[in-house]
Formats: structure tokens, sequence, C-alpha cells
């Protein structure tokens, strides 16, 4: 080292503590460093100068003399002098001389530590390699992000989530029938590019009724922290601040966001990579009259943000418009006519048909229905070439990628994933009871005079305040309206529908039954009514009321058994939307909703994924009535009971005006029913043959959900985890205790490190377990897998902070002679920027070993790590230090043959990546190319972000370096007698 440059920057191998030092001058034989962070100058001789040059690469982070960090991105060299070239915290592109970094640096890197013998345990330093290895291999992993949560696997919602995050604009409708997990489906995406650094910050909308549940869904399925924000939060904060970027994942309410126009802005103002917005069907919008507030706003943040998932079980509940509407926000350039879309749904039999031909080929009726549908498609037509001279070995994939260019071309599945329960199955039987009780005097005198004098219905309308069909409907709240005399009797004290509740609840002791009311109103003078006659108290659940209320409710409606624990709650109509009920199998529909997607919401609340009981459903009904025309329009001409077939809104929006009017006319009613009918059925055939059918094939694919399945299995089975874990739990210092039943018990040791997840010194642990089944079966317990937010920060911290990077061993070994010294350091590749592209599924962090003996003679072929780690065994630190000093320069030279040599095995491992990068990123592009060429369903945008991802990685890749990561010292000893 004989040509030291003014202004270059070293530290002193022996005295760490001096800090950063900068070259003053030099001559051919010595050197002068000033340490100014000490205010020591030093001058050493050129030859041996215990001094060793700090380089910083991309990624690296340096102090500034200005107090600001840079973070690296190039490094050049200018006569000797290094230029570091980066980004400040601030987002501004910075140059930095080397001689303004900060004095007081401090340094974390493994050579620094090892030659400034900051020296650690030797479990710390096995634990960072193991940690590597298992990094490099579960980051690779298919199942990578969806093994972690706290959810039974169910194929159709994991095929969702693997093939949603791997687009690079996860923009979709998921719109499974009600009940099926879209939550779920979400959160599994959400988990997935979190974990995977796509997604940094997500906004997460929904009704203000379901705030909490999902809050508590995210965190108790998901381990995700989320903020959740309104307008009493808002305002704690600093005002100067926007309150949107309080968080990562910010969950917040549509009503009050919708409602305020600084609120919106300020979402609009903040940084997200994904948008979740829950019930979509309430965005209202048409071409005439543009957008709601809610849907505007919701365009906007559309418009800004990668990634969107729009949630809705009734996607058509305001007609095919508002399905349209829903589509127009994830791709406005794709569906931007009504009509257009419109008119494309009529082609979807002739593909629903050869997508099921596919499994019957070589059947040359099944390969010429494929022909027909395939028209002038090249590569279909040749797929269908190779197809017929493959062997029966390559059929099933070949039928894979016929299956998928179909549905991929053609089917409106890109975009939108509707499982129903007829596809998924697995479902218990729905069972309508209906009471047919005496239409009560009060009522009757009102409905009368309207069918004997249209007019009169003007009159009501004005008079009650109510609307059309409502002042029919709920004859309740028109009697309340007209009852202008406050001291006369409440509907409720006549109307036979109380009687026949407290009676149904004599017959059914011990059962629960959840009870729905179209107004609020209803249900709450319903539970006064029934408190009155009969001393019950009934909790209500309505959307007045403030969301913890609401949860309590909900709760004592769970638990019969607690002090207020109820077997009723009566619920309002939206005020139990996405609500969970499923432990009950009760559904008491004291009225009709006026939609029939209502009505499916309503019968959702039971009918979820977890029941497994039939369900029954009772209506009391009063005859005569509104009411009884709706039930049986809904039972007749819907068939709406017995199964969701998500027709139910298209048939309304034909025949829906006509049946408001026929409520008060039977023989109306009796011909509409028979139209409706007909209608359902002639639709329900249509669509069976087209569009449902590719919806269904398009919304699963049911081996790669087997795939799925599998690989979720396979790192749940890890037995690795297990290992690693015992190691891990050491060194941080958490003790862990056998419970019954495989539980363990993890509580902070005395020396616990600080900030690790769930656990707080001196304060109690948790219990875990590692089978699936018991964290789903019991609440308390946590389930440990490698994206469980402990493992995870233990991940994080064993591999990326300087914990376990330099360490010293003794190694017992009777054939070498005492006192001679390996070394084993550690590379690993860091790849910089492009962090959201995820460049690890190509590249994770990858080790590269490298042991040398004294000599220089490279072992690592020879010795495995974990043979070697058996054998070491522990010094104490002051003799390491002493040892280190001593050994100095061979160490230095040992080290930079060690890079040497590490150095010459990155190409290969840069070129598998590259072509991994490439065979995968290409099909894809050529897929999306052909795809584009097909079906408008492929936006633009999608193949200019593939093209320039694939540039990106290719350039992070290429811009990968190894950095030695971890070093150990192994200083040969005689065995002890
Ligand atoms: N994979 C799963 N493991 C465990 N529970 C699940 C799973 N999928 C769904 N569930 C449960 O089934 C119920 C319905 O799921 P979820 O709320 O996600 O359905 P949804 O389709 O969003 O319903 P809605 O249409 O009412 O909004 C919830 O209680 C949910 O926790």
């Amino acid at each position: 080292m004989s040509d030291f440059i003014p202004g270059q920057r070293f530290i002193s191998d022996g005295e760490a503590d001096l800090g950063l030092g900068t070259v003053l001058n030099s001559d051919p034989r010595s050197v002068t460093v000033l340490f100014a962070g000490g205010e020591q100058t030093r001058t050493y001789s050129v030859r041996q100068a215990p001094l060793t040059r700090v380089v910083f690469g991309s990624g690296d982070r340096i102090e500034t003399d200005d107090g600001e960090t840079l973070t690296v991105s190039h490094v050049e060299e200018q006569r000797g002098m290094l230029i570091y070239h980066g980004e400040t915290r601030q987002g501004e592109a910075r140059q930095l001389p080397e001689s303004r970094i900060s004095d007081r640096m401090q340094f974390h890197q493994a050579r620094d530590r090892l030659l400034t013998g900051q020296l650690e345990r030797n479990d710390a330093f096995n634990l960072r390699y193991r940690s590597l290895q298992h990094l490099q291999r579960i980051e690779r992993h298919p199942a990578f992000g969806l093994s972690g949560p706290r959810v039974d696997l169910i194929g159709h919602q994991l095929y969702i989530a693997d093939e949603v995050s791997h687009r690079r604009l996860p923009r979709v409708l998921l719109a499974d029938e009600v009940g099926l997990g879209k939550t779920i489906e979400a959160g599994l995406i959400l988990h997935r590019l979190l974990l995977t650094g796509r997604v940094r910050r997500a906004l997460v909308l929904v009704p203000e009724s379901l705030t909490h549940q999902w809050l508590v869904e995210l965190l108790r399925r998901f381990s995700l922290e989320v903020t959740l924000l309104d307008e009493a939060q808002s305002r704690e904060l600093d005002s100067d601040s926007n309150p949107f970027e309080s968080g990562q994942i910010v969950l917040a309410s549509q009503q009050w966001l919708f409602a305020d126009e600084q609120r919106r802005q300020q979402a609009g103002a903040a940084d997200w990579e994904l948008l979740i917005v829950d019930e979509a069907q309430h965005l209202q919008w048409s071409p005439e009259s543009g957008g709601d507030t809610g849907y505007e706003c919701v365009a906007e943040l559309a418009a800004a943000i990668t990634g969107v998932l729009l949630l809705t079980a009734t996607p058509e509940q305001s007609g095919a418009l508002s399905h349209f509407a829903q589509l127009r926000l994830l791709d406005p350039q794709r569906y931007h006519d009504l009509d257009t879309f419109r008119e494309e749904q009529h082609g979807h039999a002739a593909i629903a048909e050869a997508v099921e031909a596919v499994a019957r080929l070589p059947e040359r009726e099944a390969r010429a229905t494929i022909e027909q549908a395939a028209g002038d498609d090249s590569e279909l037509h040749e797929l269908l070439e190779r197809f017929a001279d493959a062997s029966q070995d390559e059929h099933p994939e070949l039928q894979r990628q016929l299956r998928r260019i179909l549905l991929d071309r053609y089917g409106v599945g890109r975009v939108m994933f509707r499982n129903s329960r007829q596809h998924v199955g697995g479902f218990p039987e729905r069972r309508l009871h209906v009471a047919t009780l005496e239409l009560p005097q009060a009522y009757r005198r009102t409905l009368r005079r309207v069918e004997r004098d249209e007019d009169h219905l003007d009159e009501l309308l004005l008079d009650t305040g109510l609307d059309h069909p409502d002042v029919l409907l709920y004859p309740e709240l028109t009697f309340e309206a007209l009852r202008h005399d406050e001291s006369g009797e409440a509907w409720w004290r006549f109307d036979p529908r109380l009687d026949w509740l407290r009676s149904w609840l004599k017959q059914h002791p011990g059962e629960k039954a959840l009870v729905l009311c179209h107004h609020a109103d209803t249900a709450l003078e319903l539970a006064a009514g029934l408190q009155v006659l009969s001393g019950l108290h009934v909790p209500v659940f309505h959307e007045q009321m403030s969301i913890i209320e609401r949860d309590r409710a909900a709760a004592a409606f769970a638990d019969a058994d607690r002090e207020d624990g109820s077997p009723l709650l009566i619920c309002s109509e939206i005020g139990s939307e996405g609500r969970n009920f499923q432990f009950c199998h009760h559904l008491i529909l004291f009225d009709l909703p006026p939609h029939p997607d209502q009505l499916e919401q309503r019968i959702g609340r039971l009918d979820r994924i977890g029941q497994h009981h039939p369900i029954d459903i009772h209506v009391p009904t009063l005859a005569g009535s509104p009411g009884e025309a709706l039930l049986m329009w809904y039972r007749d001409a819907l068939d709406a009971f017995t199964r969701p077939h998500g027709l139910g809104s298209h048939v309304f929006e034909q025949h829906g005006d006509t049946l408001f009017d026929a409520l008060l006319d039977r023989d109306a009613l009796t011909a509409l029913i028979a139209e409706s009918r007909e209608l359902l059925e002639r639709t329900a055939r249509e669509r069976e043959a087209g569009r449902d059918r590719l919806l269904a094939h398009g919304a699963n694919d049911e081996q790669h959900a087997e795939r799925m399945i599998e690989a979720v299995r396979e790192l749940d089975e890890d037995e690795r985890l297990d290992r690693w874990l015992d190691q891990a739990l050491e060194v941080f210092g958490i003790e862990s205790r056998e419970l019954d039943g495989g539980l363990r018990y993890l509580h902070p040791g005395p020396h616990m490190l600080e900030g690790m997840p769930g656990l707080i010194r001196g304060e109690e642990g948790f219990s875990a377990t590692r089978s699936r089944e018991q964290a789903l079966a019991r609440d308390d317990v946590q389930r440990l897998s490698w994206e469980h937010p402990l493992v995870r920060e233990m991940l994080f911290r064993a591999t990326e902070g300087s914990l376990g990077n330099a360490a010293l061993a003794l190694l017992e070994h009777s054939a070498i002679p005492a006192g001679r010294i390996m070394i084993e350091a550690i590379f690993r590749t860091r790849t910089s920027e492009a962090h959201h592209l995820h460049p690890a599924r190509f590249l994770p962090p990858t080790t590269v070993r490298v042991l040398l003996d004294e000599s220089g003679q490279e072992l690592s072929d020879k010795v495995s790590f974990g043979g070697l780690a058996k054998s070491l065994r522990n010094i104490k630190k002051a003799a390491a230090r002493d040892l280190i000093r001593e050994r100095h320069e061979l160490l230095r030279q040992l080290l930079d043959q060690a890079e040497g040599i590490a150095g010459a095995r990155l190409t290969p491992i840069l070129e598998a990546a590259e072509g991994d990068m490439r065979h995968s990123l290409d099909s894809e592009l050529e897929r999306l190319r052909t795809l584009s060429r097909r079906n408008p369903d492929v936006p633009a945008a999608e193949l200019d972000a593939l093209v320039a991802e694939r540039g990106n990685l290719a350039a992070a890749i290429a811009g990968t370096r190894l950095q030695l990561d971890a070093v150990r010292v192994i200083v040969t000893v005689e065995p002890r007698r």
C-alpha cells in the first residue's frame, strides 16, 4: 500500500474507536492520518500501516459531513479518489467526494468489525449463515407470502392470490359470491405484495360498519398492523402533516373519506402502491351524469395507484351499468364504451365450449370446436398441431396452455374473478320456512285505501315522508309515520310478527337467530317491543351506531353465555353488510328488502365459509300484504332462497318497476312471476353457456390451486424452521417452554434483545404452534411460520444488522499444528434498487462461502459449514482480540484473497439469475403480446410495464455485487485431554 493520496479515508484496524481517518499527507515511507472524530493524528510506516480503506458500494448508506444520509447508487474513481453518487433522504441526487464523509461514521461491516476486534458469539455467526441460506430458499419458494396467514387452505382463494400478485398491474375485481372469502383473497394478495416488497403502502377503504372487522381480520389472520384513520385521529396528528402518511397500511371508512373534500385531497396526495375498496357496488356512475363523490374519489385514487382491488359480491347490484362502472375504474381505456361492453358478452358461449373441449382432446369433435373458436389465431392452431404430434406425457401441459390462452384472450377472467358456491362446492343447503300471519286491521286500512284509490298513494308518500315502495313494504313505518297521537298504541303491540317471534324463541331454546329488518327504525322498535313484551334485552345492530357499539352487540350475540349474551341479534339492512355470523344458522327475515342483491347479502351473513349447518330461513309474512307479494316474487320467480345465482339484479332491472306496481295486484303479480321466471331461466341458460362458464373457468384453475395448496403445506411442514427457531431464540434471548398438545410458550428472557414483535422484556409471552389447524381452532395461539412477524424480524436482524458478522473460534484438531489460522468468509449478493420489482424471486440473497487456511488453500469443498461448526469452541473475547491484533496482516491478506475467489464465483450466479429472469419475463411478455393483439382486456400499460420491468431487473441483476457479509477466524488448538 504505497500510494496513499491525501483525502482518502481509512479506519485504523487496531483503534476502531478513533473513527474514520483522512490521509493528510504521505511520502514513500510514511503516511499521516487525521482522525478528526477523536482529534488525533497518527503516522504509520507505509509498508505496515494497519489501515483499512473505506469503500462503499451501491446500496450502502453514507453519513455526510453536513448531516445528510446518502444512499449510494454508484461509485466513480477520479485520480485515486472515490466519488459517490446517490440520493439523499429527500430523494435528491447528490455526489459526494470521499473526503466529505462524516468523521463520526460508525462501522458495522464484517471486515471492519473483525479487524477492529468487535467480535461476537459463534452461535450468532452460525445463525447468520443459516438465516441467509433459508432466505435464499424461502424467497424463491412458490408459496412465499401466502404461507403465513392464519387461513384454511382453500384452493380458489390461493389460486386468485397467486395469479393476481404475480401480475405487474394487480388491478382486479374480486367478485366471488357473497361469503366465499373476498376479504381473505384481498388480504392474501396484500400480504404477499408486502412481503415481497412490491407494495410498501396500501390504502383500504371499507364501509364504516366494516372498519373494525377489517382491522381485526388483517391483524388476526395476516399479522398486519393497520392504522385505522378517522376524523378524530386525523385531527390529533400534527396539523401540517398528511394523516394518510401516518401508517404503512391505512384503513379508512368510505363514508368519512368521501364526505370530506380536504381528506380526499390528502388521501390522493399520499403515496400508495395498492388500493383496496370493499363493497364496491355502492360506487355509482352513469355515462350521463358521471360518478357520485365516492366513485370519483376512487377513480382519482385508482388512476394514480398501480394496484387496485375492488371487492363486491354483487357486481351487478345496479345492473350491467354498475358492473361496467367498476371495470372502468380498473382500466378506463379498455372499458370506455358501455355498448361495446354489452355486445362483447354475447361471444362468450363459444369460447366456454372451446375451453371445455380442451379436456376431451384428442377427440376430433373437440379439436373442431377449438378450431372454430380459434378463428385466425395462429398460436392456437399451432398448439393444436403440436398436441396432435405430442406424446401423452406432454398432453397435460399443452392442454393447460390451450385453456389458458382461450381464457386469457377472450375471457372476462383477466380483470374479474368470480367463484360461485356451485363451483366451489361443499356448502350447506338452505331451507325456507314461511309463516303466514293475519294482516292487522291497522295496516289493512291503509292498504285497502291505496288499492281503491291510486291517488292515495301519492298522499301517503307526502304524509309519511317515506319512499315508494317502502311505504307499502314496511307497514310499521307507514303506521308510525301516520300515528300523530304519541300516546297511541305502538305498532309492535298488534303486529303478529312479534308474537310469532316470541313463540319461535320458545320453540327453539338454546338456539341463535339473526333477525333482519330493512330499516334501522324497525330494528330499534322491534327490540323495544321485545323488551316490553318479553323482558328480553336484544342487541340491535344498525348503521347509526358507533363501531364499538356494533362490535359489542355482535359479541353479545356470538357468546350467548355472557352476562349480556343474547339468542337474537336484530340488524338493519346495511348495518350488517359484510359481517360474519356463520356461527349461527337461523335467519329470520322480519321483512324483505326491495332488491334481490340485498336479499342475497342478508343470507350471505350466515351462508359463508365456515357454516357447517343447513341454513334455516324464516319469513313471517302478513297475508295479502305487499310484503307477501314480494316474497312470492322472490321465491317463485327468482328462486332467491335456494341458492345464489347472481341473476336477481338482471331480472330486477327489467321488471323491478312492474313488480312494485304489482305489489297490490295479485293478478298482475301472477303474470309478472311467470314473465320474470321465464327471463330468469333464459338468462341462466345464456350465462351458463357463456359468461358464467367462462368466469368459473377463469376464477379457478384446479391444478394450479392444488399446486399452491401443496406448496403452502410444504412450507408449513418445513422441519428446518424448528431447528432454525431453536438457534434463533437462543441468540435473541427468547425463552421457549414446551406446553401440552405440541404448543410452546415463548417469553422474553432477561437478556432478550429489544424490539422483538409481540414480546416485551418483563412481560408475558405468547403460546405458539406450528400447526395451521391448531392455530385456526384457537384464537389465543399464534402460528409460527417463516412469515410470522417474530420470525421475520429475527431473520432480518440476523442477516441485515451486524449481529454475528465477525467471530473467532477455536478448533481442536490433532492433525493440524496448534496456532494455525483459517478464515471462513461468507459473501452475499447485494442487489440494489428495484425493490418493488422483487428481484429476489430470481436472485435472493445468495451466499458464497470461502474457507481458506493459512497458506491460502481453499477448503470449502472439503469441509462443510455444518461439519466445521460442530467442532468449534468459543474463546474469551479479550484473548480473541489479542489474537486478531497479532495476525492482522495475515488476516487482511486472507480476506483479500477470499474476496478474489468469491468474486470469481459471482458471474455464474448472475448469469443463472439473469437467465431465469429472462426465461420467465420473456415468456410472459410473449404471452401478453400475443394476448394484446387479440384481447383488448390487456392494457397497453401492462405491456410497457413488463418491458420496463425486464430492463430494470436486468440492470439490478447486473449491478449486483458481492459483499463480505460475515467472517469467522478459526484458530487451531491442541485437543484437550
Ligand atoms: N381461507 C379461509 N380460512 C378461514 N376462514 C375463511 C377463509 N376464507 C373465508 N373465511 C371466513 O369465511 C367468512 C367469509 O369470508 P369473507 O368475509 O372474506 O367473504 P366475503 O366474500 O368478503 O364476504 P362478503 O361478500 O359478505 O363481503 C369470513 O368469516 C372469513 O373469515
